[in-house]
């Protein structure tokens, strides 16, 4: 069984408060792209995993973690062998492990036949990650608490040019700057829309990475351009793909990139629904 593991964008991204056990109050809007990482799963004896993620330990990577809460959720005694095409840049804002991670929880589920919906699916995946959830849950939504609490939103489908700076931001990091701005208002989401969008994370990256500020002053002379998640990954929004291909050959030396298209269900659900 062969499923995608693809990248999110934050369309906006906004801190509205910080809470007693250290994680932050977010109003984000996620939507998915038709790029990511893949995932294979074959049912074999124990669990295993290759290739090994360089600079991660088997037992740190989500794809294992997440296949050893399910056997322990469920009682499982099923095992697998899970094969990783790797595509997305780690730490880049663009959620690649914890996309793994929901891949794994709802390929496993189907795969062992443990019949567990998406709600509990998402439950268990936020004790990985906050990001989880929305991978798990697979529509574009405007997501409130730590990035777990959803309601549906619908947001243009444009193209993306995806760059990388080539740095590897810590999100932990970033949420414990004490230069982070953490007092954005409480909105609807309506209003948000209505708003010109922001990531409250953008100005505190830029000056920690200097690298980030420099290539996103270049992409916002092509387009609308922000950063996503903490970053440190950016994205332009283009009307086509020969417009945002075409800005990807000019990209400065140093960034590497790609071109992608926005999708409110997810490219997972899409292929879950053809198997
Ligand atoms: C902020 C976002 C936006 O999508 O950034 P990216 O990581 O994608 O850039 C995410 O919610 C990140 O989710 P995820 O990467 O799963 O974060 P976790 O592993 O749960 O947390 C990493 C660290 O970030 C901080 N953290 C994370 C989420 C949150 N709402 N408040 C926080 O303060 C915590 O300090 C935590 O120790
Ligand atoms: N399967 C995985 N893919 C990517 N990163 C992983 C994975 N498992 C564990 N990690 C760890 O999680 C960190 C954050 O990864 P990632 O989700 O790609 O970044 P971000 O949250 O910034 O989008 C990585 O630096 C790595 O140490």
């Amino acid at each position: 069984m062969r499923l995608p593991a693809p990248a999110k964008l934050n369309l906006f991204l906004y801190i509205t408060g910080r809470r007693s056990d250290g994680y932050h109050d977010l109003q984000t809007l996620f939507q998915f792209v038709d790029f990511g990482d893949v995932l294979c799963f074959e049912e074999a004896p124990g669990l295993s995993l290759s290739p090994a993620l360089p600079g991660v330990a088997p037992e740190d990577n989500l794809i294992i973690k997440a296949a050893r809460l399910l056997q322990a959720h469920t009682g499982c005694s099923k095992g697998a062998h899970i094969t990783l095409t790797k595509h997305l840049p780690m730490g880049g804002g663009l959620g690649g492990g914890s996309s793994d991670a929901a891949t794994t929880l709802v390929g496993l589920n189907r795969l062992w036949q443990l019949g567990l919906d998406h709600d509990e699916l998402a439950g268990l995946g936020l004790q990985l990650g906050a990001d989880v959830p929305v991978f798990v849950h697979g529509r574009a939504a405007f997501a409130e608490g730590v990035g777990d609490i959803f309601s549906d939103a619908a947001p243009p489908e444009p193209w993306y040019l995806v760059l990388n700076p080539g740095v590897e931001v810590a999100t932990a990091a970033i949420f414990t700057d004490p230069n982070l701005p953490r007092n954005s208002p409480v909105l609807s989401l309506e209003q948000r829309l209505s708003m010109p969008w922001q990531n409250d994370c953008e100005g505190l990256v830029k000056k920690r990475h200097p690298e980030v500020a420099k290539l996103l002053s270049w992409l916002l002379e092509y387009a609308p351009s922000r950063m996503t998640g903490t970053g440190a990954c950016i994205f332009g929004t283009f009307d086509s793909r020969e417009a945002a291909e075409s800005a990807l050959k000019k990209a400065p030396d140093g960034a590497s990139g790609f071109v992608v298209k926005g999708r409110n269900i997810s490219p997972l659900h899409t292929a879950l629904d053809a198997l």
